[in-house]
């Protein structure tokens, strides 16, 4: 897993909640830039969701770590990620996953009462290869 590797998001909300997880999948990247990545390969990829916020719902959760879960490994493991609609259009390169896990994450977070917000989403696709992806305020918007 990656405890070892926690890089900080500066803020000054209240609570910070971290959830790893990790799934399989397979991709390709079909760019000539891509080498071999343009051939269908494997990963085991390791995700880090960082969520903050100011307030708590009735549970005194800022969410439920199982909702993260739910949300990205049942969407990702054990698919072609090619073949998600969000990667109709561009590549399933590490950085755009990430930016595409943030995405689906903070559209789950709009939806509760307490408004907490995803500051910072890693993705490791192999051991010697990570993305951080880190909002602007205008992903917010
Ligand atoms: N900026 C990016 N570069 C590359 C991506 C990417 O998503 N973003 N992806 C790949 C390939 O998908 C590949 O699976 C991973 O590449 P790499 O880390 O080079 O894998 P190696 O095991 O060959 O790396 P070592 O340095 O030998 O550990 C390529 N580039
Ligand atoms: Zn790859």
């Amino acid at each position: 897993m990656m405890q070892q590797f926690y890089p900080q998001v500066p803020h000054t909300f209240r609570f910070e909640l971290n959830k790893d997880m990790h799934f399989s999948a397979a991709h390709f990247i079909p760019s000539k830039d891509a080498g071999k990545c343009q051939q269908m390969h494997g990963h085991t990829y390791f995700v880090n969701v960082t969520i903050a916020g100011n307030g708590l719902d009735p549970t005194g959760f800022l969410i439920d770590f199982k909702e993260i879960k739910n949300l990205v490994h049942k969407k990702y493991d054990h698919t072609v990620l090619n073949d998600h609609p969000e990667f109709k259009d561009m590549f399933p390169t590490t950085e755009l996953l990430a930016q595409q896990i943030w995405q689906s994450v903070q559209e789950l977070l709009n939806n509760r009462t307490n408004h907490p917000s995803c500051l910072q989403i890693i993705v490791r696709e192999t051991p010697t290869s990570y993305v951080v992806f880190r909002p602007t305020e205008e992903d917010f918007r």
